[in-house]
């Protein structure tokens, strides 16, 4: 997704099943980029990250003058440097990318020469202190340029000092500071002992580090995760060729999903024996109830022993007491799952969310509210409890691609939800909805669409009963609404009011019943003089959107069939079946002289047709979702059917449409 759409709505999900290839790990794919660089030698890189946060480290290095090679065959060429980039001047714009400020922060300032590092506005709020400070007793020359500890830095000449016999750096800050002074220890010339003040947070990651220095030919000899030795004469080799793995990260979004919507969902790229700590987030996954399996290189989950993806809601999970502290990325994944848990959920040990791509802790906490869960939260911890009821919501994404991706699973809440700046996925997964679209399957929809007493009602009913599925009229909507409108006096043809009438009314419409503001209205509200002023709201743009959100409300599991005029061309254009019902103007006034005298009104046979004409004329006509068939409609002329013969083709339709679809019980 390159464009920045402002959002993405995504329906209530029902099920989720299916085979992701995952992208290269970020964390993988910006070390062995930085070591290959330093190293002697060319190393040939395949399945690379092509991602933000990878293009930036790309930039820097080619701006540092090494020489990448993309490869006819996806591979990347880096042409080592042999530890001294060729450019000793450069000024490095990072983005947001973690990754790559904090270790070549590192190499070049131990390197020493003339940059100038800085990134987005965020990356100058994310502390990077502890790091220079360290740096400064190897002798570096590091000035910061705005705010004291913060980005952007400038990087002089090294001075000649010898190291001094230990370098400590606090390790509850972010583990990406002792991942930058041990990649850039080698550099050095000389022996580096480096040790940990504090607990060290994210250890799998320092783990991941000293993995991929081992491969290109440094190895760190450590005393727990408290001392780590870099000998003296330690030189980086190419090891000629490099499989980057899938991201772990990156997989746990697929992964909770298979555990929420049936499954199985296999991702492909990581496994058991996954450098990644973020791996260990299956394990939670399956302490939280899912079904787990692994293998060399797929980790695959599914729903827990029992749950039916046709029941009315997605699995209850277990609730989980959990120490985050050596996975936090993963960890926004289960702050997500918490919302499905049969109780309170406590994470802890991820303070270090509060000073990643933004304050993570507050951003969790604000949009899992919105939702409906409740949520506690302190420095470095974060409680939630599941909603009792679910709610539609806006959801902010503050330009971080992990809010997007872990708040993509309330999808299985049973309400639409609306991820703002859907495209900050690209950080470091820009096909995260592609994949996504491939594996959720959102709760179906059957779509009736047609002009006046063509049958939309009666074949909907008959059809959702056949399913079992919920209903939606969507006329009843606009009719409620007008025969409020003429109930107060509030004029047909403004839209404020209406918009205004609509935001204070209480509209409901369960089981085929209508009611307003308590008052049971499914009578009163098809009278011709309603049909007429339904017609005429119906023209306003602003009020088709006001009922927009209250229509889709009414796509639960499991499943939906809608009536109305714009079903299948604006309100669910994901539907499986569209059907543009239609009849004889002559049949449909006759049939709807029937209907009235049947229920006991005064009907007219002449006048009905003159009024059906006009009011097919107005919903034809209207700018705004005027009632035509969508592209993708089946047309049903029902002149000459039976209301059995009509249900039974649409019934037929939806089998063959769903069919593809294990996860959609039909008849
Ligand atoms: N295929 C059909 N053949 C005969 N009568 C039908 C058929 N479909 C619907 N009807 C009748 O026509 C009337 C109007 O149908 P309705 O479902 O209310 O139409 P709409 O929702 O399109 O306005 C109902 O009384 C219904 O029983
Ligand atoms: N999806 C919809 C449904 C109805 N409308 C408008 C246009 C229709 O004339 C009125 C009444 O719709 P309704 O489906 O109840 O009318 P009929 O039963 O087909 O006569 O509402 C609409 O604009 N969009």
């Amino acid at each position: 997704m390159s464009e920045r759409i402002p959002h993405l709505d995504l329906p209530p999900a029902c099920a989720a099943a299916g085979t992701v290839q995952l992208p290269g790990s970020k964390s993988i794919s910006n070390r062995v980029l930085l070591l290959a660089a330093l190293a002697h030698g060319t190393t040939r890189l395949y399945d690379l990250l092509d991602a933000d946060d990878t293009a930036r480290m790309r930039e820097a290095l080619t701006a540092l003058g090494v020489t990448l090679q993309p490869q006819p065959d996806g591979a990347l060429d880096v042409l080592g440097c042999g530890g001294r980039f060729p450019n000793r001047e450069a000024s490095l714009f990072l983005g947001n990318a973690g990754t790559a400020f904090r270790p070549l922060t590192a190499a070049l300032a131990v390197l020493g020469g003339d940059y100038r590092l800085d990134g987005v506005a965020r990356m100058r709020e994310r502390p990077i202190g502890d790091l220079v400070d360290a740096l400064a007793r190897w002798g570096c020359q590091i000035d910061y340029l705005g705010t004291q500890g913060y980005p952007p830095l400038r990087i002089g000449e090294r001075q000649s000092v010898a190291a001094p016999a230990v370098t400590r750096v606090r390790g509850n800050v972010s583990s990406q500071f002792l991942t930058a002074l041990l990649i850039a220890a080698p550099l050095l010339g000389q022996e580096a002992v480096i040790e940990v003040d504090g607990t060290l947070i994210s250890q799998p990651y320092v783990a991941m580090t000293i993995a991929l220095m081992a491969h290109f030919g440094v190895t760190v000899d450590r005393e727990g995760w408290q001392r780590f030795v870099v000998p003296a004469g330690s030189r980086y080799r190419s090891p000629g060729t490099w499989y980057v793995e899938g991201d772990a990260s990156s997989a746990s979004y697929f992964l909770a999903l298979g555990a929420l919507g049936g499954g199985p969902v296999r991702v492909v790229g990581v496994g058991e024996k996954s450098v990644q700590g973020d791996v260990a987030f299956a394990d939670a996954l399956a302490q939280m109830g899912a079904r787990v399996r692994k293998g060399e290189n797929w980790i695959e989950a599914a729903a827990p022993e029992g749950f039916d993806p046709m029941g009315g809601a997605a699995p209850r999970l277990r609730a989980l007491t959990y120490d985050a502290t050596a996975i936090p990325d993963a960890a926004m994944t289960l702050a997500a799952l918490a919302l499905f848990g049969d109780g309170t959920s406590r994470l802890t040990g991820i303070g270090s969310w509060r000073v990643k791509e933004t304050d993570r802790i507050a951003a969790m906490a604000a949009e899992l509210t919105k939702v409906g869960a409740t949520v506690a939260c302190g420095d470095d911890w974060l409680e939630v409890t599941p909603p009792a009821t679910w709610r539609a919501a806006t959801i902010a994404t503050y330009d971080d691609h992990r809010m997007a991706m872990a708040m993509s699973l309330t999808a299985f809440g049973d309400c639409y939800q609306r991820i703002l700046d859907p495209a900050c996925v690209n950080k470091t997964f820009p096909t995260y909805w592609a994949c996504y679209r491939a594996i959720v399957r959102p709760v179906p929809v059957v779509a009736i669409d047609g002009p006046s007493a063509s049958g939309k009602g009666t074949v909907a009913a008959r059809v959702a009963a056949a399913l079992g599925w919920h209903t939606l009229d969507s006329g009843a909507v606009y009719r409620a609404l007008a025969w409020l409108a003429l109930e107060k006096g509030v004029a047909l043809d403004d839209p404020a009011a209406l918009v205004a009438l609509a935001g204070t009314a209480r509209l409901e419409f369960r089981d085929g019943g209508v009611a307003v503001n308590g008052v049971d209205v499914g009578d009163a509200i098809r009278t011709e003089a309603v049909s007429c002023a339904a017609s005429r709201i119906a023209t306003l743009p602003a009020v088709r959107d006001a009922l927009l959100a209250l229509q889709r409300a009414s796509r639960r599991r499991p499943g939906l069939v809608a009536d109305g005029r714009d079903m299948g061309s604006v309100v669910f254009p994901d539907a499986c079946v569209k059907v543009f019902l239609t009849a004889s103007p002559e049949v449909r006034a006759e049939r709807r002289y029937k209907q009235l005298i049947a229920k006991g009104f005064n009907a007219n046979i002449d006048q009905l047709r003159r009024e059906l004409a006009a009011r097919d004329a107005q919903d034809r006509a209207r700018a705004v979702a005027p009632l035509q068939a969508a592209p993708d409609a089946r047309q049903l002329d029902t002149t000459a059917m039976t209301i059995d013969e009509a249900v039974a083709t649409v019934l037929e339709w939806v089998r063959t449409a769903c069919a593809v679809s294990d996860a959609v019980r039909v008849g």
